[in-house]
């Protein structure tokens, strides 16, 4: 833990207590034309360290971590490796990697054109010669094994064939291998749980405890404070691009978290927990039955609904979100939809977010008629529902002209969130919109949600995490692209959803 104390020590004998950390960042500031990323920051790891990094969507987490892994140089501080300062223009991947440093990063970085094993060959460039093939194969599968047990993938998938959470377990596998030539001892994982459903995530958290208790290092960012608290020995807080609090794990509870964090402690959960399904009244907005179904169920959507879809990820949730997203503009014999739709995507990276355009363009691009005055758009409305929207979302960006990708992970999710919500859609479809969004967003978002429900807007919303099926009026759990079971907000218990999500005979 850097204290102030240690940090006293430090500045008296330079480098000394730095000696024993595996890598340790001093005074590190990071820029980005106008904006500064990190402001002076402190932190060390050591060997057998779980520390858990904990900050508001853009408070500079994921930046630390790209310095920390080489992928980004400092603009100034220091900068040490094993006990030994590097110049800050020789920080590189190499030198992190020669370490034993590894990123799992928010955005996946695997090439899917490739398969799973030619992706271990791309980051492993050990595993070269006669034999490759096989021995990347061999070693990916063991890994695998080890962190996932029953994962079901096939080393020679071509990976963008593979479901988005499929694609996070072979990431962060390959980051876990090792060679005869480099063995990983600090693993960054970055988000890693935001694409995972719980049974899977919960089995890398045990994996990275039993990483840690062996003697290696991780750092885990997370906005699930729950995967923090059961996994994290150390926790670190930071905001605005300053680490504002490094202590054990143990000398915060939720609150203190939550708080350090400068979001306003929670005492409202009880009123999403509190409020009861909604009558249905009247003919459904939405009608859906998934292709697979036999019995003749289907999901329904009434005015002013909130309507959760449950189950593990990948059995189906999201495809019965395009279907009723084609619906709206296309017959379909499974699927009816009376109203404008818009949808929050999931997976930003591929069906979200126009990469080449500025914020403000991602924003308003699905309110353009409403924006418009004889047939052209008027700049002066655009730039106001621009403006109301970074207030609204709390959108961290000097400008909303900059590109999107200058934008943090849960910032770029904010902007995806605006689009839908500042539309005129009255029915909004989510696909487990709030991975990598600050809790302090998330619980204005749900309010919001809830709001617009009592003023009659509909939600359709997947989500891996029980806790959002709360803020729902029914739900569906799905299992193997079926419906399995429906529940009505007050019948509702995370144990019901689990268990008609395992539940073969439930089938
Ligand atoms: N390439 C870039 N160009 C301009 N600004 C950037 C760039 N990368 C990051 N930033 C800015 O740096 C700040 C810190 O971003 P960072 O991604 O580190 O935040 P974070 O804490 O990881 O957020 P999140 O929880 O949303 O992932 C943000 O204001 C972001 O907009």
């Amino acid at each position: 833990m850097t204290t102030h104390s240690q940090q006293q020590r430090r500045e008296a004998m330079p480098g000394s207590s730095l000696q024993d950390s595996l890598v340790a960042l001093s005074g590190v500031t990071k820029t980005f034309g106008a904006v500064r990323a990190l402001a002076g920051v402190d932190l060390s790891v050591g060997p057998g360290e779980c520390i858990g990094l904990v900050g508001h969507n853009g408070a500079g987490k994921s930046t630390l971590m790209q310095i920390l892994a080489g992928t980004l140089r400092p603009t100034d501080g220091r900068y040490d490796l094993g006990g030994e300062t590097v110049a800050l223009s020789d920080v590189s991947v190499s030198k992190a990697q020669g370490v034993g440093i590894r990123c799992v990063f928010q955005e996946l970085s695997l090439c899917p054109n490739l398969t799973a094993t030619e992706n271990v060959r791309v980051r492993h460039a050990a595993l070269s010669g006669f034999g490759w093939r096989k021995r990347a194969a061999k070693l990916l599968t063991e890994a695998l094994d080890d962190i996932f047990p029953g994962h079901g993938i096939s080393p020679g998938a071509t990976v963008g064939d593979l479901s988005l959470g499929r694609r996070q377990m072979v990431e962060i596998a390959i980051n876990f291998i090792a060679t005869e030539s480099s063995h990983p001892r600090l693993v960054i994982l970055d988000e890693p749980t935001s694409s995972l459903d719980q049974s899977v995530a919960s089995q890398l958290l045990a994996y990275a405890r039993r990483f840690v208790e062996a003697g290696g290092s991780i750092i885990l960012i997370s906005h699930i404070l729950g995967d923090i608290f059961s996994t994290a020995g150390r926790i670190v807080v930071m905001r605005d691009g300053a680490v504002v609090a490094d202590r054990p794990a143990s000398e915060f509870d939720r609150a203190s978290l939550v708080a350090a964090m400068g979001h306003v402690a929670e005492d409202d959960e009880d009123e999403a927990l509190a409020h009861a399904a909604k009558a249905r009244i009247g003919e459904p907005v939405v009608i859906a039955r998934p292709p697979k179904q036999a019995n003749g169920a289907a999901v329904s959507l009434h005015r002013g609904e909130i309507v959760g879809l449950a189950g593990l990820a990948g059995h189906g949730q999201t495809a019965l979100l395009r279907l009723v997203q084609h619906a709206a503009y296309h017959r379909s014999r499974l699927a009816e939809v009376r109203g404008r739709i818009a949808f929050v995507a999931g997976d930003r990276q591929s069906d979200g977010v126009f990469p080449l355009w500025s914020i403000g363009e991602n924003v308003t691009i699905r309110s353009l008629p409403a924006l418009s005055r004889l047939g052209f758009v008027s700049s002066a409305r655009e730039a106001a529902m621009e403006a109301e929207w970074k207030d609204t979302l709390k959108i961290r960006t000097p400008d909303m002209d900059d590109n999107i990708l200058t934008l943090s992970g849960g910032n770029q999710q904010k902007a995806l969130f605006a689009r839908a919500l500042g539309s005129d859609a009255e029915i909004i479809a989510m696909d487990d919109p709030m991975r990598g969004v600050d809790v302090g967003t998330k619980r204005e978002v749900y309010e919001r949600i809830r709001k617009e429900a009592g003023e009659g807007r509909s939600f359709l919303w997947y989500t891996t995490e029980f806790d959002e099926l709360l803020h729902c009026d029914h739900v569906y759990v799905f299992r193997e692209g079926r419906i399995v079971a429906e529940l009505d907000r007050g019948e509702l218990t995370e144990e019901k959803v689990l268990q008609s999500s395992f539940d073969e005979a439930a089938a």
